[in-house]
């Protein structure tokens, strides 16, 4: 189905399958309820005042309020010393109360992230971050998945786009997002099964390999790299970027741009994800999912 006439027929409506995944964690909330049992408990460390962190992180506590969980926020200043952080993550290790954690990303320069990632207990891991839940997921074992990886997928799936056997080229290699979703989109989850070529910046060539692809996902952090000249027409194109660029119109003072240039790009593009409300929602479904799972000891049985 390549070049549509309507711009917005073969969007890929992220936020409304985020929406129809909360409300089916909502409703094992209301039964875990009705069963005397406690909700799902999540907690967030932030450290510092990077907007965006603001706002995704305010996104998340708003989002486990729409299921029913407990939340609880950490904030603290950008001059927490290292080891003070990682007294906080001891603590949540050790919170009964607490069925997961995130500590938000970026954290100041004089913070190890590494460091502070190996020290959240796996089972309360539901970034997915840590080396033991990498680790299992790329053996294939039950893990915590990383959220916008997994979201990926589950949103192509539930969008019923058809991805087994497809050739599917990553844009960017990034632990968070490009490195772990090549590994999930090879993998048999949701029949994802895709033959996956993963691009960086020291790729050749890399527009004729891109224009190669069935299935593109943008991972870049790079503000419209994927141009018309990348795609193949017909393609399925994912946009993981959300890059804030100060827009004079707008009453934020920013709007959020993706990875791919969305009006030379969609035209071609058999189904394609806008932002905001392609990736971003599915992110945020996707922790509350791991959310959920880590309460129910599913992966690390209690
Ligand atoms: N420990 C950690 N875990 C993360 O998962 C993590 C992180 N650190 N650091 C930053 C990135 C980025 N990220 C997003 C989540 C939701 C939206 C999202 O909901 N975006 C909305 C728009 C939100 C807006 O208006 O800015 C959308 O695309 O529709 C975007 C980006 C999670 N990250």
């Amino acid at each position: 189905m390549p070049h549509s006439e309507n711009a917005t027929a073969h969007l890929i409506d992220g936020k409304q399958t985020a929406e129809d995944i909360k409300v089916e964690i909502a409703a094992e909330v209301a039964h875990l309820l009705a069963a005397g049992q406690k909700v799902p408990h999540l907690a967030a460390i932030l450290v510092g005042h990077d907007g965006g962190s603001e706002t995704y992180v305010r996104n998340k506590v708003l989002a486990c309020e729409r299921v029913g969980y407990a939340s609880t926020l950490l904030r603290f200043d950008d001059d927490i010393t290292e080891a003070e952080l990682l007294a906080q993550v001891a603590a949540l290790n050790e919170n009964a109360d607490i069925d997961g954690f995130i500590v938000q990303l970026p954290l100041p320069k004089h913070i190890d992230p590494e460091k502070v990632i190996e020290a959240i207990r796996p089972e309360k891991d539901v970034d997915g971050f840590h080396p033991m839940n990498l680790g299992r997921m790329v053996a294939g074992l039950p893990a915590l998945l990383p959220a916008t990886p997994s979201g990926i997928v589950e949103l192509m799936a539930r969008q019923g786009i058809k991805t087994s056997g497809k050739h599917c080229v990553v844009i960017g290699r990034s632990n968070i997002v490009g490195t772990p979703v090549s590994i999930l989109l090879a993998k048999n989850l949701e029949n994802a099964n895709c033959t996956v070529t993963l691009c960086h910046s020291r790729t050749q060539n890399l527009p004729e390999i891109v224009r190669q692809a069935d299935i593109i996902v943008a991972a870049i952090g790079r503000p419209e790299f994927v141009t018309a000249d990348m795609v193949k027409p017909g393609a399925i194109v994912i946009d993981v970027g959300t890059t804030r660029v100060t827009d004079a119109n707008k009453k934020s003072g920013y709007s959020l741009k993706g990875d791919v240039n969305f009006a030379e790009v969609a035209p071609l593009a058999a189904r394609i994800t806008p932002v905001p409300g392609g990736v971003g929602p599915m992110t945020i479904a996707m922790l509350l999912l791991n959310t959920l799972r880590a309460a129910k000891g599913e992966v690390y049985p209690k």
